[in-house]
């Protein structure tokens, strides 16, 4: 890839992604350094999967521009440029299932090894399964597993290859609490480049300061810190963050403190 003359790892200009008639991003503008770690919130449609996905290079844009590395991304884009781009970013899908198609747990971390032509491939399969507290899991078919097993395994056949940008949409919705706390400690120690999305305010600040925050008519309403954040309650509202009950009519949320 070309070197990045410009102080950003990815960068979109005025996104914009339809699915057939209706909108799921509106005109969405950022940039990420690299290091740099986001969470994404939003209310449930508002656009955070289909944004992980333009960021992989899954969907492509309808209107503006991915730059990933300085290389405009899109339909035209070499398949060198997305071949490698699909190497350095790891994208942990919110169901699992979708993510496990192989045999036994080893064969699935295995894949994305051998696919890139990886040298000493049994040493990070148990590496990565002992990162990810699943080597007794190793002979087992990973669709027989359960929905917090299965994400440490789509989450370890992600790590093998040793991705630059780890997109993670929703990775705590099946784990324990004991699991989500794994996770955050985990994801502090790597070297990496993270966006994650969640519902769960009361994690988001364990995995980032800076928030992107999406509204229901898939606009980007915010993009600041999460401390900040907390006083806008106008934003707050558009992004669902915060409710009232028919008992209860002040606005608030369940799970910040
Ligand atoms: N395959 C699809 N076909 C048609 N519309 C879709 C498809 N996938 C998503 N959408 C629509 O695009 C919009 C954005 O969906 P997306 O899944 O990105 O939202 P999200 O913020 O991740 O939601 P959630 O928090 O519920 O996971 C929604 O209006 C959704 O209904």
């Amino acid at each position: 890839m070309p070197l990045n003359q410009e102080d950003f790892l990815i960068k979109c200009n005025n996104l914009t992604y339809y699915f057939e008639n209706s909108i799921a991003l509106n005109n969405i503008s950022f940039s990420v350094k690299k290091g740099e770690r986001l969470v994404l919130l939003g209310a449930n449609g508002s656009g955070k999967t289909t944004l992980l996905r333009i960021l992989a290079a899954l969907y492509f844009p309808h209107k503006g521009e991915l730059i990933y590395k300085g290389n405009i991304i899109n339909r035209k884009t070499s398949k060198d440029v997305l071949k490698q781009l699909r190497t350095e970013i790891g994208i942990l899908f919110q169901n699992p299932d979708t993510m496990i198609f192989n045999p036994t747990v080893y064969d699935e971390i295995a894949f994305g090894l051998q696919e890139r032509d990886y040298k000493n491939i049994k040493d990070k399969v148990y590496e990565v399964a002992k990162l990810c507290q699943i080597e007794h899991l190793l002979d087992r078919s990973p669709l027989k597993l359960s929905g917090g097993e299965k994400q440490k395994v789509a989450l370890a056949s992600i790590l093998a290859p040793n991705p630059e940008v780890l997109l993670l949409d929703e990775p705590t919705a099946n784990l324990d609490p004991g699991s989500t706390g794994w996770l955050i400690d985990l994801l502090y120690e790597l070297d990496i480049t993270l966006i994650i999305s969640t519902h769960n305010l009361s994690i988001a600040p364990e995995f980032a300061s800076r928030a992107l925050v999406l509204d229901t008519s898939h606009n980007l309403i915010f993009d600041g810190s999460l401390k900040e954040l907390k006083n806008e309650y106008e934003i707050l509202k558009k992004a669902n963050l915060v409710h009232k009950h028919k008992y209860r009519n002040d606005f608030h949320w369940h799970d910040w403190y």
